[in-house]
């Protein structure tokens, strides 16, 4: 593993009780890298990215952001480090604004003092929620919604992004929406760990995938060493969807 990963993330031990889930995974992200977890369901992504963002116990391994230990730290002080997660679903607050969610999420001592400026930034990165600025969260589809949370990750200032199926349940021309911003993201420097679903997406996304199967990582390639589409079903419908 490189010596100047922003992220590492060594022999990864998570789960639930007694029920291990994630088992020995690793996997590093260079600065101004994106890199994809794919897989069948319930094999431990979401695990495996709540942990690294200190928002589960990690039953083991460590967990190195920018060169230091931050395994067990919690969320809190590792969003302050510069690395926020943004769940799958809704975290958001419905009842409030688009604008007010956003200044909310700029709240944070370190990314206070920069506020404007980083909302200016999400304004030109997201043209439509700037349109939609004063309506309730509660109230936007889907897709306004998950660009309101990675809006809202991106308050924070962050400089790695954790983003866990950002396309989930989102229609096509949305997901092409979604991606399109990301991207975007990406040229202004924050690296992304991304799990999603639709692995075009990932593909048309990041440098490097890596499959997780019951908890570890059972192989991986980059962008343009893409798996068959038999291998992605394999993945998806094979042996080790079993569990
Ligand atoms: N809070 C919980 N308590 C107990 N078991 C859980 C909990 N959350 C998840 N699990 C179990 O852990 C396993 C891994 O789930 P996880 O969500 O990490 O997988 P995943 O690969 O992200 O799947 P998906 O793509 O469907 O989100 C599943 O068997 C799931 O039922």
């Amino acid at each position: 593993m490189s010596e100047d990963a922003l992220l590492a993330v060594t022999d990864l031990h998570a789960g639930y009780g007694r029920l291990p889930v994630v088992r020995g995974l690793s996997v590093s992200v260079a600065p101004g890298e994106a890199v994809a977890l794919l897989g069948p369901n319930g094999h431990g992504k979401t695990t495996a990215l709540r942990a690294i963002a200190g928002l589960g116990r990690t039953g083991g391994g460590t967990v190195r952001f920018d060169g230091e230990d931050i395994t067990g730290e919690k969320a809190y002080d590792i969003v302050r480090r510069g690395m926020m997660h943004v769940p799958q679903g809704d975290a958001l607050f419905p009842r409030l604004t688009v604008r007010e969610n956003l200044m909310l999420a700029g709240r944070l001592p370190h990314a206070k003092p920069h506020r404007a400026k980083t909302l200016a930034t999400v304004q030109e990165l997201f043209p439509k929620l700037e349109q939609r600025r004063d309506q309730l969260v509660g109230t936007l589809s889907g897709g306004e919604r998950q660009m309101v949370a990675i809006g809202m990750g991106l308050m924070t200032r962050p400089r790695l992004l954790v983003l866990d199926e950002p396309t989930l349940g989102l229609a096509p021309k949305v997901r092409h929406e979604i991606l399109a911003t990301l991207r975007e993201v990406r040229t202004t420097g924050v690296s992304l760990l991304v799990a999603d679903g639709d692995v075009e997406f990932l593909f048309a996304l990041t440098d490097r995938w890596h499959v997780v199967e019951l908890g570890r990582i059972t192989s991986s390639g980059t962008a343009d060493v893409k798996p068959s589409h038999e291998e992605v079903m394999d993945m998806y419908v094979g042996g080790a969807a079993d569990g």
